[in-house]
């Protein structure tokens, strides 16, 4: 992650290096105002203008500078987040089909939106913030440095027991941080529960049992804020002291020196000015070091949500099936003790139609998943054209296969994005694959035809349309194989043959069909139908 920040490198330091000149020129408007008050003080007109002059000029070049330093500052922050967060969705979607979905996805969801978010505070404009008050820092020092030197002693000790006092403060801070983060996490996880079960809370009368649930979390994730602000006040509390503390020596060690002769009035003036610029940055630095510090723990976090517990490497390249699949011992179980397929043997030809029916948790799906290379088995081996569908590269072997899903995903774009999922087809391969998924007169009866919106995973259509959008999509990406999984469920009997005696008749591609439904005056049109049941795969 810290890599991705890196990339932003360039932007940050042309920020920095605007940042610098303003305040480089900002200083030395101060220097020349102790100046101008020198010059006050002697009654020399002359030069009273003369200097007036340059600080009238001094303050219109500090316009533009202002300007680009804000431009600049704000090109930094979009070009580092933007590389974090698209690292972050790359290894998001580099993760295993079976690892992400072992997990609640509402942890990714959650590292996206309140993980970034504090990211985005406490890192990116932590680091920019720090290399400001550094170099305005030293701006203040250059200030000091040409009325007297001895007051810039203080001011590194000041800086020096500043960080020291951010590092010592920043443990219990972190812990904290990252409890709130793991709570948010729960947090993201509940609401996107019960927003997607609106309707059963409202028509069960769960309002109240889920309203309350929802404040008690709710409340969890603000009292944790709460802490946390109120250890970051005490810390700040106690670095306002001190610097107050150093301020009001300042202030006296000037005043002694004035009234000895060692420095103007204009120097008391540019050492306090000077001070205050350097103790700016300094308590700026102390609020922001434990921010950097904290972070530390939730890059830990988020770059663990990243990992791959399997890492197998595939070699296999795989780009045209040509002969079969052929299952050999196959075992497999989500947990170790739990096998759900044990000792399968089964060969699937290609150009195959197959029905796999059996009773409901025998075991249909898990099948599918394993020929969908979701997971591998746990025992015995898949080969697919005599390679092990392990070795096989995901890449290849999805871009030969379509999957007709039970659970139906219509993206928020038009129904022709929807169907062809952004790749190019003619218009004539679309129109033969509405056909064949029984759409044509739902598309010639809408408005807009194919460039009609659906919205919200497909809301504005009936679940029966959404599932033929799915199977057309899988029509018309002339798949090899074509893996359905209930896919006929939401339609009527009618729609259901039809649909099934299209896909029947494509010719050299497979089709392997999981479903409830087994109609009579079909069953014949397939290869064969394999029944599903106490962990075992036979021919019926
Ligand atoms: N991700 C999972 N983690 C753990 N167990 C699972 C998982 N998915 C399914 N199971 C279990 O595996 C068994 C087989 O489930 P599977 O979904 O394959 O059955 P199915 O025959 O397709 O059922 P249905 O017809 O009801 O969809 C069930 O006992 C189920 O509870």
């Amino acid at each position: 992650m810290l890599k991705q920040l890196f990339k932003a490198l360039p932007i940050l330091c042309i920020a920095l290096v605007s940042a610098g000149v303003l305040a480089i020129v900002d200083s030395y408007t101060f220097i020349k105002m102790k100046e101008l008050m020198d010059i006050a003080l002697s009654g020399d007109m002359t030069h009273f203008k003369e200097t007036a002059g340059v600080l009238i000029l001094m303050a219109v070049c500090l316009v533009p500078l202002c300007i680009l330093t804000a431009v600049t500052r704000a090109l930094y922050k979009r070009r580092a987040n933007l590389n974090m967060k698209r690292y972050y969705v790359k290894g998001v979607f580099g993760k295993n089909i079976s690892e992400f979905h072992k997990e609640n996805n509402a942890k990714y969801i959650s590292s996206l939106t309140n993980d970034f978010n504090l990211l985005e505070v406490n890192l990116t404009d932590s680091i920019y913030e720090i290399g400001v008050c550094l170099l305005n820092f030293f701006a203040g020092i250059w200030m000091i440095a040409t009325v007297t030197p001895w007051v810039i002693l203080l001011a590194l000790g000041v800086m020096c027991l500043s960080i020291i006092f951010s590092m010592a403060t920043s443990k219990p801070v972190s812990g904290h941080m990252k409890e709130r983060s793991n709570l948010f996490e729960g947090y993201t996880s509940y609401t996107k529960e019960v927003l997607s079960a609106f309707h059963i809370i409202k028509s069960n009368n769960l309002r109240e049992r889920v309203q309350n649930s929802f404040n008690e979390k709710s409340e969890e994730v603000q009292q944790k804020g709460y802490v946390i602000d109120k250890i970051l006040s005490y810390i700040q509390a106690s670095e306002n002291a001190l610097m107050n503390l150093m301020m009001y020596t300042v202030c006296a060690v000037c005043g002694f020196m004035a009234i000895k002769g060692t420095i103007t009035i204009g120097g008391v003036f540019l050492v306090v000015q000077g001070f205050q610029k350097v103790m700016w940055p300094v308590m700026n630095i102390t609020e922001q070091l434990p921010k950097i510090f904290t972070v530390k723990d939730l890059m830990k976090k988020i770059e663990e949500t990243l990992k791959n517990e399997d890492n197998y490497k595939e070699t296999v390249a795989f780009k045209d099936f040509k002969e079969g699949i052929i299952l050999e011992n196959v075992d497999f179980g989500y947990e170790e003790s739990d096998k759900i397929l044990e000792n399968v043997q089964l060969e699937l030809k290609k150009g195959g139609k197959y029905l796999i029916v059996g009773p409901s948790g025998g075991g249909k799906s898990t099948l599918l998943k394993l020929l969908r290379k979701y997971f591998n088995p746990t025992k015995g081996e898949i080969l697919i054209d005599g390679h092990s569908l392990k070795d096989i590269k995901k890449q290849d072997f999805f871009s030969q296969v379509a999957n007709v899903e039970q659970q139906v995903f219509i993206f928020e774009d038009t129904l022709r994005n929807n169907i062809t999922l952004y790749k190019d087809y003619s218009e004539k391969e679309i129109e033969e694959a509405l056909k064949k998924a029984g759409l044509t007169d739902f598309v010639a009866s809408l408005p807009d035809g194919l460039d009609t919106m659906i919205y919200d995973n497909g809301k504005n259509i009936s679940g029966g349309e959404r599932s033929r959008v799915v199977i057309a999509r899988g029509l018309l990406a002339h798949a090899s194989i074509i893996f359905l999984d209930e896919a006929f469920a939401a339609l009527d009997m009618e729609r259901a043959k039809e649909i099934e005696q299209s896909i029947l008749a494509l010719e050299g591609v497979t089709v392997i069909n999981v479903s409830h439904v087994l109609f009579k005056d079909t069953k014949h049109r397939y290869d064969k139908v394999l029944k599903v049941n106490h962990q075992q795969v036979v021919s019926m």
